[in-house]
């Protein structure tokens, strides 16, 4: 991302044993009176520095809202949110659509946000062309997004969010708009650069799998307004890779959260 942030979250004095982010009571209402809908919360919620957490929950729950106000697009009814930084520009944000600009070539793209935070040119074209390397891009630099697959779309977006260094990442069901074998692979791709960047995440996901694959840790939400219900670890030493999908471990733990997951979103299509 690269647009201001209309209200950054509260930032906070570094300290060695302080999460990244801390959610506490945190929730979010649209609309007034009689008429407001509670989307979020109440939520507690701490990540660790480096730590990859993924949320799934039931379609409507508020995971794109708590996202949104960790981003600081979005201000929370009650309670709060506060990213420890010394950054102004702590988070990062890659969604769904991609959300890069089809009028300018891949490497404008990935320097966006360096060109926002007014990085010298020279300097901007280096570390964007250097995002590009490691995301496979080399040979795309001048070319414009309509040229490129879906997966190399998304492989831009992630580009040009780690392009600024970010403190924390924050991904809105980035692989939703790919296709079953793309999506496997981007998983993958992802799996490896997180590991080698240990950055702050905060991932959405509807895949189990997904989550299970990428997470240190995964997060159930319950139907809306979304609170966290469940807290699993998956079994996995790191470095992993994509092969533990093939394990009993992980059928297990899918099953698991699947079994938690299916009575919220029973619950929330029968309100519907
Ligand atoms: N700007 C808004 N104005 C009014 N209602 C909103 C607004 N943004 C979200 N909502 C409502 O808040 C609830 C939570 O929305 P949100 O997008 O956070 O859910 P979600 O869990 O991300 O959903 P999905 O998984 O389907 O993307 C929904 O009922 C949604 O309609």
């Amino acid at each position: 991302m690269g647009d201001p942030h209309p209200n950054p979250p509260q930032a906070t004095a570094p300290s060695v044993t302080a999460p990244k982010l801390r959610a506490h009571a945190l929730s979010r209402s649209f609309g007034r009176g009689t008429r407001a809908l509670a989307a979020l919360g109440p939520v507690d919620l701490d990540i660790a520095p480096g730590e990859f957490t993924c949320i799934v929950g039931p379609s409507g729950c508020g995971k794109s809202t708590l996202l949104r106000i960790a981003a600081g697009l979005l201000r929370p009814t009650a309670g709060e949110l506060s990213i420890r930084t010394a950054s102004p520009r702590p988070a990062a944000m890659i969604f769904q659509d991609y959300g890069i600009h089809d009028w300018k070539t891949v490497l404008a793209n990935v320097r966006f946000g360096l060109d926002i935070q007014r990085v010298p040119r020279r300097e901007a074209d280096a570390r964007a062309r250097d995002w590009l390397v490691r995301l496979g891009l080399a040979d795309f630099a001048g070319a414009y997004p309509a040229e490129l697959s879906g997966g190399m779309r998304q492989r831009v977006a992630i580009a040009r969010a780690l392009a600024v260094e970010p403190e924390i990442l924050l991904m809105d069901e980035p692989f939703a708009a790919l296709d079953a074998q793309l999506r496997t692979i981007m998983q993958d791709e992802l799996l490896d650069l997180t590991q080698t960047t240990r950055t702050t995440t905060l991932f959405i996901t509807h895949s189990l799998e997904e989550a299970i694959v990428l997470g240190d840790r995964v997060l159930v939400m319950s139907a809306r307004p979304g609170r966290i219900i469940a807290e699993h670890r998956p079994p996995f030493a790191r470095p992993r890779t994509g092969d533990i999908r093939s394990t009993p471990e992980f059928t297990a733990l899918k099953s698991e959260l699947w079994e938690l997951l299916r009575g919220e979103v029973r619950g929330e299509a029968a309100r519907a």
